[in-house]
């Protein structure tokens, strides 16, 4: 019998209520990054990085056509208080096709330098056109210093919000197709999080949310049991 791995366990919920700086506050700080203010964007230059047109439409569809048959077999989960995540269906998956993998390994190189331990499964996110992502930060214990992830089938906005200060957020814009990158302080120090439609707005212009799918790889934390690891 096939196994669904359920991924929840990776994200611990950081909840937070005042995160509602306004768009028009942003600076911005390149075609893909707007932020509350200029000195953000320069901390998190190098942990964030967005690769708008990273995959074809083809290398798109090779992906969506592989992953639909098995997303189709899973219901979306909603309305769950205490997850981080709504509108949504996921997978881990181990086994590619031959011209999937060349896409993920075109993304493991983008984002790992050679020989860093990583996850051997693949995280594949299915979120509805009202599914989102409430600001969590990845766990620690399972995933290292890296969380790269393909957006296929729509754009969206991601906003990552400073632990320290909420007032200190940064928004990505996600176009579909797109690549990108969490490093460091931007995985550690600020949450993440997938606004939802209603709410989709990067430097005041509408981006708007339809299904979409994000493909995620990640590196293994640095404490994880050699015994564990599997290279890719
Ligand atoms: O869908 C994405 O791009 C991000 C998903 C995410 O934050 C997670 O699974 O922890
Ligand atoms: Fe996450
Ligand atoms: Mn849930």
């Amino acid at each position: 019998m096939a196994r669904v791995f359920r991924a929840l366990w990776w994200r611990s919920l950081r909840l937070s209520s005042s995160q509602f700086a306004t768009e028009t506050q942003a600076a911005r700080g390149g075609s893909w990054l707007a932020a509350a203010a200029p000195v953000l964007a320069q901390r998190l230059a190098g942990d964030v990085e967005v690769r708008p047109g990273f995959l074809s439409r083809q290398e798109e569809e090779t992906l969506c056509r592989e992953l639909e048959p098995g997303l189709r077999r899973l219901r979306y989960e909603r309305q769950h208080w205490d997850g981080a995540i709504h509108g949504f269906r996921e997978t881990e998956k181990l086994r590619w096709t031959k011209e999937s993998s060349e896409i993920l390994q075109r993304v493991r190189d983008a984002a790992f330098p050679p020989g860093v331990p990583q996850l051997s499964l693949v995280h594949v996110l299915d979120l509805e056109k009202s599914g989102y992502i409430k600001p969590h930060i990845d766990s620690i214990k399972f995933c290292g210093s890296t969380i790269a992830g393909l957006c296929l089938l729509s754009s969206s906005v991601m906003r990552l919000v400073s632990e320290e200060n909420q007032e200190d957020w940064v928004d990505l814009l996600l176009e579909r197709r797109c690549l990108y990158i969490l490093r460091g302080r931007a995985r550690y120090e600020f949450t993440h999080q997938i606004l939802r439609d209603e709410d989709s707005f990067f430097n005041g212009q509408q981006v708007s949310r339809d299904r979409r799918i994000s493909v995620i790889c990640r590196n293994l934390p640095d404490s994880a049991d050699p015994a564990q690891r599997s290279l890719p």
